[in-house]
């Protein structure tokens, strides 16, 4: 065991071990009741379809808070507040291995538009959209921790 969560063991990875990390900068938005927010994937992205909190790749020169505010107005469209690193995660999909940098916001400015054809849903435990992204499971379960929420976090 390596510690790293596969996705899907039966796709062929691309690279090998020494495969390139690629940094993900992940914004978990909390509302004033707790509700947080999750997104689905795009068409023509991996993974369509599937429900992950909004945020993408961090691109040369910036920092995981630069590409936060940068993705959440191209995606979202709202301008966020003080960003909060909560945990990174690691995972090991097929297409990639990634670097999950979760960062949870609480304020920001703008309504919410959904500007790659997703759909959005304030969320609470248990979630109840699905599929949820492998990658997002573990987040839901930190909130169970943090919430003393028992139980199933997500269908499936
Ligand atoms: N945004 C986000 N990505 C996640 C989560 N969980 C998880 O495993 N991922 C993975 C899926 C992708 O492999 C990667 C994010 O890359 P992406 O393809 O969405 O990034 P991007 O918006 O920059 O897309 P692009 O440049 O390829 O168009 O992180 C999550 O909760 N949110």
């Amino acid at each position: 065991m390596t510690g790293v969560l596969v996705a899907d063991g039966d796709r062929p990875r691309e690279g090998g071990p020494g495969r390139k990390e690629v940094e993900v900068a992940v914004g978990v938005l909390v509302r004033g009741d707790g509700a947080f927010l999750l997104t689905s994937r795009p068409e023509g992205k991996v993974y369509a379809g599937y429900w992950e909190f909004p945020g993408g790749k961090v691109e040369a020169g910036e920092t995981v808070e630069q590409a936060l505010r940068r993705e959440l107005i191209e995606e979202i469209g709202v301008e966020i507040g003080a960003v909060h690193p909560w945990r990174v995660e690691r995972v090991d999909y097929p297409h990639a291995l990634v670097r999950l940098n979760f960062c949870k916001v609480y304020e920001w400015t703008g309504e919410l538009h959904m500007h790659e054809g997703q759909q959005c849903s304030w969320e609470t435990l248990p979630v109840k959209v699905q599929p949820v992204l492998p990658g997002t499971v573990p987040v839901l379960k930190w909130f169970a921790e943090e919430r003393g929420f028992a139980g199933a976090t997500h269908a499936g």
